[in-house]
């Protein structure tokens, strides 16, 4: 038996411009254009082998080393589309093989908690596209990649790169214009940080997928926020990024988290994601700034309670003087920073405690389970890992 396999690494990303509303629900096509920074990947990442095979039966989807149903409509239209993509090829070409009518293995792992609000989806789609078009040998580059992604889960199209990446709205019905960019490559802004704060590893209560449409549906604001205030931010945090202008970036990253949780708010019901924790960390960003009064770090939410905070490496003993102090008990700091490098951060609280009126929750690591301190990363990366055994095609943990 033959077995044609490949796989990839895909990257988590956290928009800064909130991608919240479709206007085609069945393509994933947005009703506002979003941006985000794609997060390293040793410390999120999903890895992706894909297989094919004249003798494979049925396709299958193992994640986490759990066969998961492919039956849903979302995963059926990537891998039609993908199918398609080769199929061409082989048209073009009759010494290929027929892999297009081959069933695929397709074995995933996430190396951090799925479904907890940590963008398991856009990693997890991102991988897997890029993992069959490999297989494939698909010519297409990243933004075309980028669309079939998109159907999979609409975040999932800005995985597709590194750095500091866009996703245009478009305006064909088809979607047929409706992809992912770069607006600036990893190594022009190398310095850019991310600091998780995991509020919550709970599976959330009203999805983004239904979220969203809510929203779309009942909310007043929301209007205003697709007709004037994401198009005019779009280009506004664009031309932040590329100048590297972090005061900028990060009130713009602020405002526009704000007025995302603000549209959930004005959904009829309402929509909680951030809970008191979230909106402490709030605080604390907001009097961290004030206190060296310069904008040295911007946080940002998702559709559940876990903030991300975004900052560049120059100014991460200021921050961590107050981030170390008040969650030093919290699982994610060793295994970054040594004994001398956590002292220091201790130093520079003592030495900035006296100067310090706003007012610090020493509770405040009761809401929070653990940081992932990271920064941003690369796009999908080629790998040695493989997870399906390339004699009977299963995985290989089974
Ligand atoms: N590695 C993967 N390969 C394929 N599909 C995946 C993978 N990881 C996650 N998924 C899919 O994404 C779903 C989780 O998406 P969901 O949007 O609920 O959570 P999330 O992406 O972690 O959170 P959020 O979108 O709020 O950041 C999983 O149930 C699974 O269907
Ligand atoms: C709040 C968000 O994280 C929403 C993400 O929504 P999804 O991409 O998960 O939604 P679907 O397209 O329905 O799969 C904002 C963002 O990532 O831009």
């Amino acid at each position: 038996m033959s077995v044609h396999i490949a796989s990839t690494t895909a990257p988590v990303n956290i928009a800064t411009l909130k991608y919240w509303g479709k206007r085609d629900t069945a393509l994933n096509l947005p009703t506002n254009s979003s941006i985000s920074v794609t997060l390293a990947q040793e410390d999120l990442r999903t890895l992706t082998s894909a297989a094919t095979s004249a003798s494979f039966e049925r396709d299958t989807l193992w994640l986490n080393g759990k066969e998961e149903s492919l039956d849903n409509k979302r995963t059926q239209d990537c891998l039609q589309d993908l199918r398609d993509l080769r199929r061409a090829l082989e048209e073009q070409d009759k010494s290929l093989e027929p892999l297009s009518q081959w069933k695929l293995h397709i074995a995933s792992e996430n190396n951090f908690p799925t479904a907890a609000g940590l963008a398991s989806s856009a990693a997890g789609f991102a991988a897997l596209v890029v993992a069959i078009a490999k297989l494939y040998q698909l010519p297409q580059d990243m933004s075309a990649l980028s669309k079939v992604a998109r159907k999979g889960s609409g975040s999932a199209c800005r995985s597709l790169f590194g750095g500091f990446v866009a996703w245009e709205m478009g305006e064909q019905a088809d979607g047929s214009d409706s992809q992912a960019v770069q607006v600036l490559p990893l190594d022009k802004w190398p310095e850019m940080k991310a600091a998780i704060l995991v509020v919550s590893d709970a599976k959330k209560d009203t999805s983004s997928t239904s979220g969203m449409q809510r929203t779309v549906h009942t909310s007043d604001l929301f209007k205003e926020r697709v007709d004037t205030v994401v198009p005019r931010r779009f280009n506004e945090m664009k031309e932040a990024i590329v100048q590297r202008d972090f005061p900028r970036f990060a009130e713009l990253t602020m405002r526009d988290s704000n007025s995302f949780h603000a549209t959930c708010l004005d959904s009829y019901p309402p929509i909680f994601y951030l809970n008191d924790t979230s909106r402490k960390i709030i605080r604390l960003v907001d009097g961290i700034n004030a206190f060296y009064n310069e904008t040295i770090v911007a946080y940002t939410f998702d559709a559940g309670p876990n903030a991300v905070l975004y900052y560049e490496e120059k100014n991460e003993q200021k921050l961590f003087a107050f981030l170390y102090h008040l969650l030093s008990g919290v699982d994610g700091w060793k295994s970054k920073y040594g004994d001398e490098q956590l002292k220091a951060f201790s130093d520079a609280f003592s030495e900035a405690s006296e100067k310090v009126e706003f007012y610090l929750d020493d509770e405040l690591y009761k809401g929070i389970s653990r940081v992932i301190l990271t920064r941003a990363g690369p796009g999908p990366q080629d790998t040695t890992e493989c997870l399906i055994d390339e004699t009977s095609g299963l995985p290989k943990a089974l």
